[in-house]
């Protein structure tokens, strides 16, 4: 991003020093690395906000790190992180500054953008946040006909949906005790099944719906925002004898979360239960403000700022660490040093806990939608690979579906391990709380194991006698693995801004934008023209014979 000069990143000495560094390691398996490297342990973990990153089972040594650090200085990268923090316009096709950090700055900190000190705005916004869930804590939320809400569905999708659906599963035992009771749900395809079973669930007396878009224009969002609002006028308005007005029922039951109030009053929601952001927030980097509702909702605002908090203190850390003990920069680095040196372009991420369900889907958009770029921050096309194919799945579930693939396969996969060091401390009956540890401690086994297999192939057993090739581990996949003291929202705040900086780290390396995301546009305003046909209004004989045939064979459906 910042290189001094218009070298591309692949012409930088430090890059063509890696790629013989990098030849010269190929053939050597990372058991061999353990064997004479004893130490590998305490020289590649680092630790801080209660979060152990172990970067030992990475195919690389001492001067690989040193080299990626050159590589790293050479890029930009300290100057590039001082621009992101301080809100530079480091979006550069969108001439904005990437400003999420913002969002979690202690209310007494100042951070003055282009003459305007924006932590006054996002403390304001969290107030008006405060507010609406302390109205739903309370119970004096009431809908159209004078019940108390009980469900809130959020609707939104990728960044409005994917951040808070993640982190309302793993947290969900940081529920406050005492309050009214109100139970969160999503809803984000554009299809409508997962509102359709919402709806079918659900009173429409005691629910109200959270419209979260940044853009206020996503069809996916509005298509289901326009069912609910149908849903609720055909049942509310005709409620008992006394007329409710449609007025009245969207009042009482929409909030909007966006960064267009505008939108969002022409859509009807009235300005008292609009939520609004800025554009300089990125929408998968959005969980932090106003589209968090509902984690706020779910833990109380004292257990979101804490996710704030621990966020923040991540952001401190990648600002004031050395190289050598920053958590985002080494984590970014290895994803260099396996991408485009040692040409491992697929990455699973493999949680060990099962509040972490939704956290690979979250990663798969912050990653890919980031950094899955090809052409720099000048416009030019990229010889170098970026963004790996990244996915996962909870790892013990993982185990029985996809490792297979990893401890046999063709494919060089790295994956990332995390898990939480202390579970079930709170659980007040002894039996229940002995046996869940007992799990704890089985789960703990099975994520340690899987990385030692990955690393040490068939090396892993003491016996290792003669077998068939199919009962044989090459090993030699490297991993990471991230602990956490425990699931806390610190600890999750600080583990998702950890990923969020990594992002940045390997997008500055690769001088590509993250904080754009063009690719998806062709696609939506192909899909309008597509509806144009569905809907007999365009000409089909325009189209390619594939998406005819598909078209026909949808017509023919609605015929039968
Ligand atoms: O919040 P919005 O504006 O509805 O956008 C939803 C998602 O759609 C995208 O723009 C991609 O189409 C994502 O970047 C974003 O998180």
């Amino acid at each position: 991003m910042a290189s001094a000069s218009s070298a591309t990143p692949d012409m930088l000495p430090a890059w063509q020093t890696l790629k013989h560094h990098a030849q010269a390691l190929q053939n050597v398996h990372l058991k061999t690395l353990f064997g004479t490297e004893p130490s590998r342990w305490e020289s590649f973990t680092r630790q801080v906000a209660g979060l152990t990153l172990d970067l030992s089972k990475q195919r690389w040594d001492d001067d690989t790190l040193e080299h990626l650090f050159t590589l790293a200085t050479e890029a930009g990268v300290p100057s590039a992180i001082e621009a992101l923090l301080s809100g530079k316009r480091v979006n550069v096709s969108e001439n904005r500054p990437a400003l999420h950090t913002a969002l979690r700055l202690p209310a007494d900190a100042t951070l003055d953008v282009e003459g305007d000190d924006i932590v006054a705005a996002v403390q304001e916004s969290l107030a008006q946040m405060e507010s609406l869930v302390s109205r739903l804590h309370a119970g004096q939320w009431r809908g159209a006909t004078g019940k108390p809400i009980r469900d809130v569905v959020n609707l939104g999708v990728g960044g409005s949906d994917l951040g808070p659906l993640m982190v309302t599963h793993a947290l969900a035992d940081f529920r406050p005790k005492g309050i009214h009771p109100v139970e969160v749900h999503f809803a984000s395809t554009m299809d409508g099944s997962q509102l359709a079973d919402c709806l079918s669930r659900l009173n429409p007396e005691t629910t109200i719906f959270v419209l979260s878009s940044k853009s206020f224009t996503t069809i996916d969002t509005l298509s289901n925002a326009n069912t609910a609002r149908e849903w609720l006028l055909g049942r509310l308005t005709q409620h008992g004898s006394t007329p409710i007005s449609a007025e009245m029922v969207v009042r009482q039951h929409f909030i909007g979360v966006s960064a267009s109030p505008d939108k969002m009053t022409e859509w009807g929601i009235t300005p008292d239960h609009q939520l609004t952001f800025w554009e300089w927030v990125g929408g998968r980097y959005s969980l932090w403000g106003t589209i968090g509702l509902p984690i706020a909702l779910v833990v109380g605002m004292d257990n979101f700022r804490e996710l704030l908090a621990g966020a923040h203190a991540m952001d401190r850390h990648f600002a004031e660490a050395p190289m050598e003990d920053n958590l985002p920069i080494l984590l970014g680095l290895a994803g260099i040093w396996n991408v485009n040196f040692l040409d491992i372009r697929a990455h699973s991420i493999l949680p060990y806990d099962g509040r972490l369900e939704y956290f690979a889907a979250y990663l798969e958009q912050l990653e890919m939608e980031s950094n899955g770029k090809s052409v720099t921050r000048q416009g030019q096309p990229v010889n170098y690979s970026t963004c790996p194919v990244l996915w996962g799945q909870l790892g013990p579930n993982a185990q029985h579906a996809f490792y297979q693939l990893l401890h046999q396969g063709t494919q060089p996969v790295v994956c990332d391990f995390i898990a939480p060091l202390k579970r079930y401390d709170e659980v007040e009956d002894p039996d229940t709380r002995r046996d869940l540890k007992t799990q704890h401690r089985l789960s703990l086994a099975n994520c340690f194991a899987q990385s030692r297999v990955l690393m040490l192939g068939d090396d892993a057993l003491e016996d290792d006698g003669p077998r068939p090739e199919h009962k044989r581990y090459r090993g030699n996949q490297p991993s990471t693995t991230v602990l956490l003291d425990q699931l806390t929202p610190f600890t999750l705040g600080a583990l998702i801004a950890l990923y969020e900086h990594k992002v940045f780290v390997q997008a500055v390396i690769w001088d590509i934008n993250p904080f754009d995301q063009w690719g998806v546009e062709l696609g939506k305003k192909i899909a309008t023209d597509t509806q144009k046909i569905i809907d007999h209004q365009g000409d089909i004989s325009l189209m390619d014979a594939s998406s005819r045939g598909l078209i026909e064979a949808f017509w023919a459906a609605e015929q039968e």
